[in-house]
């Protein structure tokens, strides 16, 4: 009898497919995490071959540091070259999205993350600065205010707050509000690339110009929170239900914007790929990347249609063929210490990373302190314990834990306290990564962060006044900050250009 055809199994036939695949990684975003991204992978045997993608002035800092990127690791600088980049296409090219803020019935208004993967807190190292996200629902468990002693009636109830976020004052109406500057800002530099065009003083160097519409199959986004959606924008033509986005950032609800604005098709979206890392790393200038501290990054594909209830993870042949390359290469590069997870696992271990980052970079922010200054203080732990109280709550009720073992423990407010301040006491030199926003007069990540608890409270019926509040201090001294920055802060007596 001959020998019969070896049988092609589901292994077989993906490998085939995987080694089919296009191997080349772009990355969207070339701050700490991106930098550090683009630095490890292009250290691996093999390495894929990696594509930059960047703005003009992104372009002009790239050039002027040598077209390399510098990871200095224990005082020893090792700089990494043969990268390939892109300039993105011009937005007028590309229709672009209502810009909205992601909070609940607020006025329409229009990088260095720190990313500390909590599942181990103890693994989190120090690091200077920061670069790099009830028992049931309302009616079935312990309402907010049952167990909580500041939610009292004088509070602003649910249609009061509402009716608050609604309103937009004649001084907002006539200053652009922070979100609407960065926006423009970051969008500005597409004006001075048609003004350079037009004048010839800008030199492209030798990026390629990524008006070519050639498919984009892997895709690392490394920008802050609140640009996600315009950066994805630029590139969106080239993504294709075949493409896998890896999403390296702080906060959370990222995903839902860009779902809502970019990819409304469910069956045509790409895979999305979540990163929890905690390493720490902090910016010696632009693509000068110090990993001031070793941590993990914990890597979980997000079912490909909306999260309502548990989250299912997708079986491993469902997987996009460039999800499955992704996942390889991220875990075949020793420096990230990259792990696979569920779904709900990476889930819950977002939440905690989320809870600490609630806490710490709002309050340090505005008291305008480093995370060490919250330790050992007893009005800043009433403080805290307030804001926990709220953000267990919503952590409880959300649908997609329901049928998870343990959330009730795991995110109980005291063993969210004890990570928030082991976390303080292990960070406790950095300036967070908020506090550096705030100080620059930077859109700072609050929406995505306390507003993500407020926006998922709200739906659940659950009145986060602390967190509500927090979120717009934030947003009050950012504000203050650009009007000083642009010196437009109206002060009484002082008369501008006088
Ligand atoms: C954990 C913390 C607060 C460290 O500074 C952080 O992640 C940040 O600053 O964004």
């Amino acid at each position: 009898m001959g020998e019969l055809p070896p049988r092609e199994t589901n292994t077989n036939r993906l490998s085939t497919m995987v080694n089919e695949l296009p191997k080349r990684i772009y990355i969207l975003g070339a701050g700490n995490l991106g930098s550090f991204a683009a630095h490890s992978l292009a250290g691996i045997p093999q390495r894929p071959p990696i594509t930059l993608l960047m703005l003009n002035r992104q372009l002009q800092r790239w050039e002027e540091h040598g077209s390399c990127i510098d990871l200095t690791t224990h005082g020893m600088t090792e700089t990494r070259r043969g990268f390939e980049v892109e300039r993105m296409r011009r937005t007028e090219d590309v229709p672009l999205p209502e810009a909205s803020s992601p909070e609940i019935d607020l006025e329409s208004s229009n990088e260095t993350v720190s990313e500390d993967h909590f599942q181990q807190p103890e693994q989190i190292a120090e690091t200077n600065t920061p670069t790099m996200g009830t028992e049931g629902p309302l009616g079935e468990g312990p309402s907010l205010k049952e167990s909580n002693p500041v939610m009292d009636s004088s509070l602003p109830q649910q249609a009061e707050v509402g009716a608050l976020t609604r309103q937009r004052s004649n001084s907002e109406e006539a200053i652009p509000s922070e979100q609407e500057r960065e926006i423009d800002s970051w969008f500005a530099e597409v004006e001075t690339e048609v003004h350079d065009q037009q004048t010839g003083k800008l030199s492209m160097g030798n990026a390629a110009d990524s008006e070519d519409d050639e498919i984009i199959y892997s895709l690392i986004v490394s920008v802050k929170a609140p640009q996600t959606v315009r950066a994805i924008q630029r590139v969106a033509h080239r993504l294709t239900q075949d493409s896998t986005i890896l999403f390296l950032q702080n906060g959370m609800g990222i995903i839902d914007e860009v779902n809502e604005k970019l990819f409304t098709d469910e069956g045509y979206r790409p895979t999305y790929i979540i990163g929890v890392v905690s390493h720490g790393l902090y910016s010696n200038g632009p693509f000068s990347v110090v990993h001031a501290g070793d941590g993990t990054m914990a890597l979980g594909v997000m079912p490909r249609m909306p999260i309502k209830e548990s989250l299912q993870p997708e079986s491993l042949s469902q997987l996009a063929t460039s999800a499955r390359y992704l996942i390889r290469t991220m875990t075949r590069t020793p420096v990230f210490v990259a792990v696979g997870f569920p779904p709900t696992d990476l889930l819950q271990q977002q939440l905690d990373k989320l809870a600490v980052n609630c806490i710490i970079n709002p309050l340090t922010a505005i008291l305008d302190c480093k995370n060490g200054a919250l330790l050992s203080n007893m009005y800043f732990t009433r403080v805290i314990r307030l804001l926990l109280a709220e953000i267990s709550i919503v952590i409880k009720s959300l649908p997609e834990l329901k049928n998870v073992p343990n959330v009730n423990m795991r995110f109980d407010t005291l063993r969210l306290e004890r990570i928030v301040f082991s976390i303080a006491k292990k960070t406790a030199g950095n300036d967070s990564s908020m506090l550096q926003d705030v100080r620059a007069g930077r859109q700072t990540e609050i929406d995505y962060i306390n507003g993500y608890i407020v926006r998922r409270g709200e739906e659940l019926g659950i009145h986060c006044v602390m967190n509500y509040m927090l979120m717009h201090l934030i947003k009050g001294k950012t504000k203050t900050k650009s009007l000083e920055q642009a010196d437009l802060l109206p002060i009484a007596g002082a008369r501008r250009g006088g």
